[in-house]
This record gives structure tokens, sequence and C-alpha cells, in this order.
């Protein structure tokens, strides 16, 4: 029987995922095994240090692509927000299987039922730039403090620090079946009032540009919307040149060939946050996503662009 490895992050998300994957690509092919390979990245070893801190791309990537390199394992997967813009030669990512919910989701102990529903001055847990100034421009008066952690880690720290919220990707919280929990509730921060992160809740699934193969064993699973929404979105975050350090942000919402991307971008120290949105075709995704780049680059020029409510 052949034999397909598939190589991934050891973080329990990363191999409920990975894991999922593999069930839909044996169900589509019974005649391949396909065999799960964990790989630990510098991402995992250095799980205390802000991710500011350590900062170079490819933290979470670069062990997996060099044993697709090597040919030790064929496929790699990954959370598509997660993988730098630039894929290093020879590699390339194939259609993505069916997204997973895109949206944030803002996780409390008090049974909120909506953002203006929590206490003034609250504590929101969130180390991400998008997350945080999204919020204060939607709640000037909340406080945010850093954290860091896998998604369990996270909602630990929301009740020992006593924090009044977390956000989270739902994508993530859905996929470990933890989205429905007894102990706290959920405020779904939805898209496009709340940008997502480019990509959130696609799978990316890395191969050899050259492994003609599996390229085909993929396309039996694969979705064309989620290959529109990361074309376009993804196109955007590579246009800005974006990383960790900016806010940005980016959905695609698609009806058929019609197709809106929404995209948010902000200055570092988030005194400036800039919104707006292009409409297209389908076919247009990567151009849309890049001409939508440019129109908010411009507008973060401008002095008088201030934060948006
Ligand atoms: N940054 C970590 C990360 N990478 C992917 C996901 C969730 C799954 C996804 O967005 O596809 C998460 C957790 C989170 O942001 O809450």
């Amino acid at each position: 029987m052949k034999k397909i490895v598939v190589g991934s992050r050891g973080s329990k998300l990363a191999v409920t995922q990975t894991n999922w994957l593999i069930e839909r690509l044996a169900a589509a092919h019974p005649d391949i095994a396909f065999e799960l390979k964990i790989i630990t990245t510098k991402g995992d070893r250095n799980q205390h240090q802000a991710l500011d801190a350590i900062g170079d791309k490819g933290l979470f990537t670069a062990e997996l692509e060099a044993e697709l390199l090597s040919g030790e394992i064929q496929m790699a997967v990954h959370s598509m927000k997660d993988m730098p813009s630039a894929l290093p030669e020879g590699l390339c990512l194939t259609v993505p299987p069916m997204r997973e919910d895109p949206a944030d989701v803002l996780v409390t102990p008090h049974g909120a039922a909506s953002l203006d529903d929590l206490p003034e001055g609250a504590v929101i847990g969130s180390g991400s730039k998008r997350r945080v100034f999204q919020l204060k421009a939607l709640r000037p008066d909340l406080q945010t403090v850093g954290i860091r952690g896998n998604i369990d880690t996270r909602i630990r720290k929301l009740f020992d620090e006593h924090l009044d919220g977390i956000v989270l990707a739902a994508a993530g919280m859905r996929r470990l079946n933890v989205y429905d929990a007894a102990d706290y509730h959920l405020v779904p921060l939805l898209p496009p009032a709340f940008v997502p992160a480019p990509a959130q809740g696609i799978l990316a699934v890395e191969i050899r540009e050259d492994n003609a193969e599996v390229k085909a064993l993929m396309a039996a699973i694969s979705d064309e919307t989620a290959r529109v929404q990361m074309a376009a979105e993804r196109s955007f975050l590579t246009a800005l040149d974006g990383d960790c350090h900016l806010p940005i942000g980016a959905y695609c919402e698609a009806a058929g060939d019609a197709i809106t991307l929404y995209g948010l971008y902000g200055d570092e120290a988030g005194t400036r946050l800039v919104k707006g949105s292009a409409a297209g075709r389908a076919a247009d995704a990567e151009r849309l996503g890049a001409q939508l780049a440019e129109q908010l680059r411009k507008a973060l020029e401008q002095p008088e662009s201030e934060v948006e409510k």
C-alpha cells in the first residue's frame, strides 16, 4: 500500500486539524495509507517568550519545510494564518479544504451578551494588535494584557488571572470541540465588523511544487470558495508585507462569483487604524487584495485618518 507522510506540529490544535485532514484524505483515497508525523518547531520550544520578541518568519514552519524538501514528509499541515507570505523555493500550497468558522470570539466568564455588556475598564487578554486595536476602537475604556500559549492554556488563564475576557479564533475552538462549554460564554466578533486575520480558519497544505501526485490527491477534498478567499486575503497581507508587528486583518465574502474583500490596516502603536472594502469577481481575487492594500496604505498616510469606530 502506498504511504504518504503528513507532517504537523505537535500542539493539540495542530494534531487535531492534521488528523481531520488525514481522515478526509483517507476517505477519498482508501488505497493510500496517510501517516501523521509530529515535528517540533522553534516556535514550540519558545512557548513563554512573547511572539514579538522572537519575531522571525517561519517560526512554526521552517522545520516542516526542511522535511518536505528532503522528502521525509510529502505534506505539511499548518493554520494558514500562521504561514509567512513567502514560501521557500520549491514549495507551494495546494488548494485548501473547506474553511472552518473565520470569526474571532470573545470568551468571558460573565455571560456578557455583547461587547457593550462588559464592565467599565474590563481587562481583556490578547497579544494580537489586530484584536486589541479593534477592541479598543469599539470600547476605548477596555484594558488589555498580553497572553500566550495554546488554546487550553489561554482559557485557563481567563480564570487564573481573573480576566474579563480573552479573544480566540472560533476555528480553533470548534476544531478542539471547546466552542460549547458550561463555565464560559462566547460573544462572536463577526466579520466584516470585526476583521479576522487573513485566512483565519483555513488550513494550509504545503507540498513540493514538483509533487503532482499529492497535488492531485488534495483535489478530491479541495474547496473553491476557500481557495478564492485565501487568494484575496493572502494577497492583501503580502502586498502590505505583513508581519505580526502590525495590525492587519482581511476577510473575503463570496457569493458565487461575486466577492467583497474587507481589510484592516494600522500602525504599530495603534494610534491609526483604517478599514475599507473592494468588490469584484472571484477570478480577480489576487488583484483585489493588492488593490485594497494600496488603498489602505494610502489612507493610513493621510494625516486626517484616525481610528474608525
Ligand atoms: N495564532 C495561533 C493560532 N493559529 C491558528 C489558530 C486558530 C485556527 C485558525 O485560525 O485557523 C490560532 C489560535 C487563535 O488565534 O485563537
